[in-house]
C-alpha cells in the first residue's frame, strides 16, 4: 500500500500510525475530501512476523522500531532504558504487545478537571466503543473468569478477544488466580469497555481478530479500510521534516509539510485543508519544534525561526514504570502444551488508609496533577497498579506490575535541526518522590502473590519480599524497568497550565493544525494506552469532519 508522492491534499496526515490511520480512514469516508498519509516506515501488514500475535516480542529492536533510548535516569540510579516505538505502517499498534486496557473512567473525568471540560467520561465513552468491537467467550466461561461484555462491546474495526479462555489448558491457573485474589477480599473488575468497577481480576484481553486469530492493528483494519479508496494516498517510507506556516491576518496558517524521500532528496506537499501529526509522542513534539512551534529559548539556540511561542511542547512527558516477577513453574500436568502469553490482570489498590496517607503526604498541589492524582487515590474504586500474568516458554512464568497513574513529569527536546538526531528523551523516572513509594509498596505486595495458597502450587518457591527500604533501592538499581507506554508531549491543556493543543485538539495559535496521537493526553491512562489512542482518534476525526 505505497503510492507516487502527490503535490497537493485536502488533509495531510503525518505518520501511518495508530492514531493516523483512524483518522485517515475515518475523513477519507466522504469521498469529497483527498487524505494524504505520510509514513516513515515501510508497509509491513501481510508481514507474518507482524500479524502473528505470539511474535511480537522479536519486532522491539528489529528494523520496524524507532529504538528510542533515554538519557540516564537520576531516579534509577544512573541507568538509561530503551524504548521501542512503531517504525511501520500501523505504528506501534503494529509492534506491541496486544494488551487491551479500556481507561478508567475517573482517569478521562481527571482530563475534565485539568481544564477540557468536554473531555469527561460521557462524552469520551462513545469513542471508545467506536473504536472497538469485543467479542466474549460463551457465558458459563465469562462467569468463571470475571469476563463482562455488556453494552454489545462495542461496534469498530479494531477486534479484542480473550486469548488465554480459547486453551482449556489454562483453567487450573486462571482459576487459581481468581481463587487466590478473593481470599485477599479482590473480585472480578467490571465490564471491559465501561469498567464501572476498577479493582478486581479478570481474564486478559488482546487485540486479536476472533476468527483469523491475527493481530487486529491500525494498518490491518482502519489502514485496508482507507487503503481501498480512490481519495486516499498512502505513501510510505518518506520522512515528514517540517510543517511550513504563512500568516494570514492574525492567524498562523500550516500550508504543507517538507518531505525527505526514501530514495533521497526532499519535496513540498500542500495541505489545502489540514495538517495532522500523528507521529506519536516522541516525534510529534519534534516536529512541532523544528517547525517553529516550541520554546523561544530553544528554538533560538538553534537558529529556528519562532513561529508560536509555546514552551509546553514536549513537556509533560509521562510513562509508566514496571515491576517484574519471573518464576519457574512447576509442572502441571493440564497445563501441558499451553501457549505462552497473558493469561490474566489484577487490578489493585493499597489499604485505603496508606494510600490516604501518601496522599496526604506527597500530593500536596492544590490545583493540576497531583489535586487530581490525591483524587484518584483516595476513591475506594480506584486501582493504583495492575498486574499481568503471562506464561513464558520453558515452564517460567512472569508477572508484571505497572503502578498506574505516576506523578513524575518528564520531557523531550530537539538538540539539532536535523530531523535524523533523535531528540533528548528524559522521564524524570521516580523524580517525584510519591512514585516510588507507591512502586515499592506494590512490588512487596507483587512478591507475595505466587506464596497466595491458592496459586502455591504453581510456582517453585521464591524468596519472601525484602523490607519497604530495601525494596526501593532493589526497584532504582534495576527492577523498576521503563514501560512502553510514552506519552503526553504535546498536551491538550489550558495553554496557561502548558498546553499545546486546546479541546479541539488544535495547535495553540495556529488555525488548522491539529496533534490527533498519544501526545495529547494531558494525564496518561491507568492501563496500557492503546485503547484511549484509537478511542482520542476517533473523536479527532469527527472533530475535523464536522469542522470544530
Ligand atoms: C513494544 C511496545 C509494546 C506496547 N504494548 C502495548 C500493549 O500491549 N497495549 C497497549 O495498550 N499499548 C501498548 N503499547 C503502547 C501503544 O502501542 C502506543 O501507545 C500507541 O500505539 C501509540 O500510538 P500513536 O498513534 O500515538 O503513535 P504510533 O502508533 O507510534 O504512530 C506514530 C507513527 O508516526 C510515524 N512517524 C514518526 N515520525 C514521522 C515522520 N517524521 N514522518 C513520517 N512518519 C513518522 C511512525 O513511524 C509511526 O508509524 C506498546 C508500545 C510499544 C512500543
Amino acid at each position: 500500500m505505497t503510492s507516487p508522492l502527490p503535490p497537493s491534499a485536502d488533509y495531510i496526515i503525518v505518520g501511518g500510525g495508530t492514531a493516523g490511520l483512524v483518522v485517515a480512514n475515518r475523513l477519507s469516508s466522504d469521498p469529497s475530501v483527498r487524505v494524504l498519509v505520510l509514513e516513515a516506515g515501510p508497509d509491513r501488514t501481510s508481514d507474518p512476523q507482524i500479524q502473528n500475535p505470539n511474535a511480537w516480542q522479536s519486532l522491539p529492536g528489529s528494523d520496524a522500531d524507532w529504538k528510542m533510548k533515554t538519557v540516564p535516569q537520576a531516579g534509577l540510579n544512573n541507568r538509561t532504558q530503551d524504548h521501542p516505538a512503531g517504525k511501520l505502517l500501523g505504528g506501534s499498534s503494529s509492534l506491541n504487545g496486544l494488551v487491551y486496557v479500556a481507561p478508567s473512567p475517573a482517569g478521562i473525568n481527571a482530563w475534565a478537571e485539568l481544564g477540557n471540560t468536554d473531555w469527561t467520561w460521557e462524552r469520551f465513552a462513545p469513542y471508545l466503543r467506536k473504536s472497538v468491537t469485543v467479542s466474549a467467550p460463551e457465558k458459563e466461561v465469562c462467569e468463571t473468569v470475571g469476563v463482562q461484555v455488556g453494552g454489545g462491546g462495542g461496534d469498530g474495526p479494531i477486534q479484542v478477544t480473550f486469548p488465554a479462555l480459547q486453551e482449556r489448558g489454562n483453567d487450573p491457573l486462571l482459576r487459581a488466580w481468581v481463587e487466590g485474589f478473593k481470599g485477599l477480599g479482590v473480585g472480578f473488575t467490571g465490564d471491559v469497555l465501561e469498567e464501572g468497577k476498577m479493582v478486581g481480576t479478570r481474564a486478559h484481553a488482546a487485540s486479536i481478530d476472533p476468527v483469523e486469530g491475527l493481530r487486529s492493528s491500525a494498518c490491518g483494519q482502519h489502514g485496508a479500510e482507507a487503503g481501498r479508496r480512490e481519495n486516499v494516498t498512502v505513501v510510505t517510507g518518506v520522512m515528514v521534516r517540517r510543517v511550513f506556516f504563512s500568516t494570514v491576518g492574525e492567524d498562523v496558517v500550516a500550508t504543507g509539510v517538507e518531505v525527505g524521500l526514501g530514495v533521497g532528496g526532499e519535496a513540498t506537499v500542500t495541505a489545502d485543508k489540514e495538517v495532522i501529526l500523528a507521529a506519536g509522542a516522541f516525534h510529534t513534539p519534534k516536529l512541532l519544534e523544528l517547525s517553529g512551534v516550541g520554546d523561544r529559548k530553544l528554538l533560538s539556540g538553534l537558529g529556528i525561526p519562532v513561529v508560536v511561542e509555546n514552551s509546553g511542547v514536549g513537556e509533560n512527558l509521562q510513562n509508566h514504570l514496571m515491576g517484574v516477577l519471573v518464576s519457574q513453574m512447576n509442572k502441571i500436568p493440564e497445563m501441558e502444551g499451553v501457549t505462552p502469553g497473558i493469561q490474566a490482570l489484577a487490578f489493585l489498590r493499597l489499604d485505603g488508609q496508606e494510600q490516604a496517607d501518601l496522599a496526604a503526604r506527597y500530593l500536596t498541589h492544590e490545583q493540576g496533577v497531583e489535586k487530581v492524582i490525591r483524587g484518584i487515590l483516595k476513591s475506594p474504586n480506584e486501582a493504583t497498579a495492575f498486574l499481568l500474568l503471562g506464561m513464558l516458554p520453558g515452564d517460567m512464568s512472569i508477572i508484571v506490575m505497572i503502578p498506574c497513574f505516576p506523578a513524575s513529569r518528564g520531557n523531550i527536546h530537539i538538540t539539532s535541526t536535523d530531523f535524523a538526531t533523535e531528540s533528548k528523551f528524559d522521564p524524570r523516572f521516580f523524580s517525584h518522590p510519591l512514585d516510588i513509594e507507591l512502586m515499592a509498596r506494590h512490588y512487596q505486595k507483587l512478591q507475595q502473590v505466587p506464596l497466595l495458597p491458592e496459586l502455591q502450587p504453581f510456582f517453585q518457591p521464591l524468596a519472601a519480599p525484602a523490607d519497604l527500604e530495601s525494596t526501593k533501592e532493589a526497584l532504582r538499581t534495576a527492577a523498576a524497568q521503563s514501560a512502553h507506554h510514552t506519552c503526553g508531549t504535546a498536551a491538550m491543556l489550558p495553554r496557561e497550565a502548558g498546553g499545546v493543543v486546546d479541546q479541539e485538539l488544535r495547535v495553540y495559535g495556529t488555525r488548522n493544525l491539529r496533534v490527533v496521537d498519544a501526545s495529547v493526553f494531558p494525564l496518561m491512562p491507568h492501563g496500557n494506552p492503546m485503547s484511549v489512542v484509537y478511542a482520542v482518534a476517533e473523536r479527532a476525526a469527527d472533530l475535523i469532519q464536522t469542522g470544530k
